[in-house]
């Protein structure tokens, strides 16, 4: 067990939360609820497509022993819409009225445009074409994709696209990674509901409505969102079933060394700490065990904090449940904009970027500080200034977090 309280640095956190086995299991879901979820197995073809011969322009179908000594006369035996079929042979000059995905005779071999023919003068069933066409505008059976070709392969994940594709095929259902059940615990006698009247040394709930969009927007599925007051026994009980019922519990605030501090209780009391204190500021309080098998993720109270520490070390985790990539991306970026405070630890800025061409400007975006919250809205990365007993300099090379919108 690691020894408490020692502080290790955010790359090793990150390290530490990577080994952390995670439950790899499926469940099958309505295609309609499955963009942006990982498909645990390929799909093949269940028949080629298209599985009919389709035409590609609307026009006249003709046999090949038609195709010949244009500008010439054809009777049209009749239409064929999209969605219908045709089953009349086409005699010696004959053809069939057809439009642009239609169904095209067995025993035609074109389809000529319509803007190639002209229409007959008071003879409604016939046609004269003036010239043939070099292709057939017809798309053949299994021309895009034979019985049993590859759809979509293992750990893709799906996307508007891929749902169009899948149900060209009329797969409805789909074996994807399950989403990880999630419960998330606030804590904090100060803390209001909404519509609850503003009353001194109280505030409202900000972090829980941002972790719940957080982990929604992030893959999780969250079983319920609490509010407790500052109390051990609640605070245990509460920690207790959410453990014993999720995969992932993300609690916030009470994780530092105050007397009403609970979850560093129980962090320090749990099966395994993987850390409970972080060099980097804010969020140095951010915490992290394992107790029955459950990730405990224990976010500070402190919104900026919460919210940084949020991408760097909850979003990897829920994307991997669910076997997708991280969507906030690490870069080497210029520091476009000045910072001139000195860090014990590392600090992590919110910021703004700019991208030029291959490279990107980042830009403090106001206050660094825990607890400031004004710049949440506006926050589009994290930039991390190293610890050092003298300010950075403007424009030196540091390491950034692109975050998922702009
Ligand atoms: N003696 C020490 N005191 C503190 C230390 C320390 O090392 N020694 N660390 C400081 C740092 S750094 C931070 S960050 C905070 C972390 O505190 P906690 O994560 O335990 O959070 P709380 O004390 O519960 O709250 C901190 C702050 O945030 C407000 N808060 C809490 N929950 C919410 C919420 N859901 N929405 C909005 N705001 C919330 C709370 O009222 C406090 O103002 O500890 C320092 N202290
Ligand atoms: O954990 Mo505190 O957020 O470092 O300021």
């Amino acid at each position: 067990m690691l020894t408490l309280s020692i502080p290790i640095s955010i790359d090793e956190a990150i390290e530490r939360l990577k080994r952390v086995p995670l439950p790899t299991t499926t469940e099958t879901i309505p295609l309609s609820d499955a963009n942006h979820r990982v498909l645990a197995k390929t799909i093949n073809a269940p028949f080629a497509y298209p599985h009919f011969r389709r035409s590609g322009v609307d026009g006249f179908a003709i046999k090949s022993s038609d195709d010949h000594d244009f500008p010439k006369k054809f009777k049209v035996l009749g239409e064929i819409q999209a969605g219908a079929t045709f089953d009349r042979p086409l005699g010696p000059n004959e053809c069939a009225r057809i439009m642009t995905g239609a169904f095209v005779p067995d025993d035609a071999s074109k389809v000529i445009m319509l803007e190639k023919t002209r229409t007959v003068a008071d003879h409604p069933d016939e046609v004269n074409m003036l010239r043939t066409e070099k292709k057939s505008n017809i798309t053949e059976v299994g021309s895009e994709f034979h019985t049993g070709d590859p759809l979509i392969v293992a750990n893709s994940e799906l996307n508007p696209g891929g749902l169009a594709l899948l149900t060209a095929f009329g797969i409805d259902k789909v074996e994807v990674y399950r989403k990880p059940k999630v419960a998330i615990i606030t804590t904090g006698t100060e803390l209001m509901h909404q519509g609850d009247p503003l009353q001194k040394g109280k505030i409202y709930n900000a972090n829980g409505i941002q972790i719940k969009n957080l982990v929604l927007e992030n893959g999780g599925n969250v079983t319920e969102t609490l509010q407790l007051i500052d109390d051990a026994d609640l605070l245990r009980t509460t920690l207790d079933k959410a453990i014993a019922e999720n995969d992932i519990v993300i609690t916030d605030g009470a994780v530092s060394v105050g007397d009403f501090d609970f979850v560093g209780d129980a962090a320090r009391n749990a099966d395994n700490m993987l850390f409970n204190k972080l060099k980097m500021r804010p969020g140095s309080v951010t915490t992290a065990f394992i107790d029955h098998n459950t990730l405990i993720l224990a976010l500070s109270g402190n919104p900026g904090a919460c919210f940084v520490g949020f991408y760097l070390y909850v979003e990897p985790v829920l994307r991997r449940f669910t076997h997708q990539l991280s969507k906030v991306k690490q870069i080497n970026a210029t520091l476009a904009g000045p910072f001139t405070k000195t860090n014990g630890f590392d600090r992590i800025l919110r910021g703004t970027y700019v991208e030029k061409g291959l490279h990107f400007d980042v830009y403090p975006n106001g206050s660094a500080q825990s607890g400031v919250l004004g710049n949440l809205q506006t926050t589009t990365c994290l930039i991390k200034i190293p610890h050092s007993n003298t300010p950075i300099e403007l424009n030196a090379k540091v390491t950034a977090w692109l975050l998922p919108y702009k």
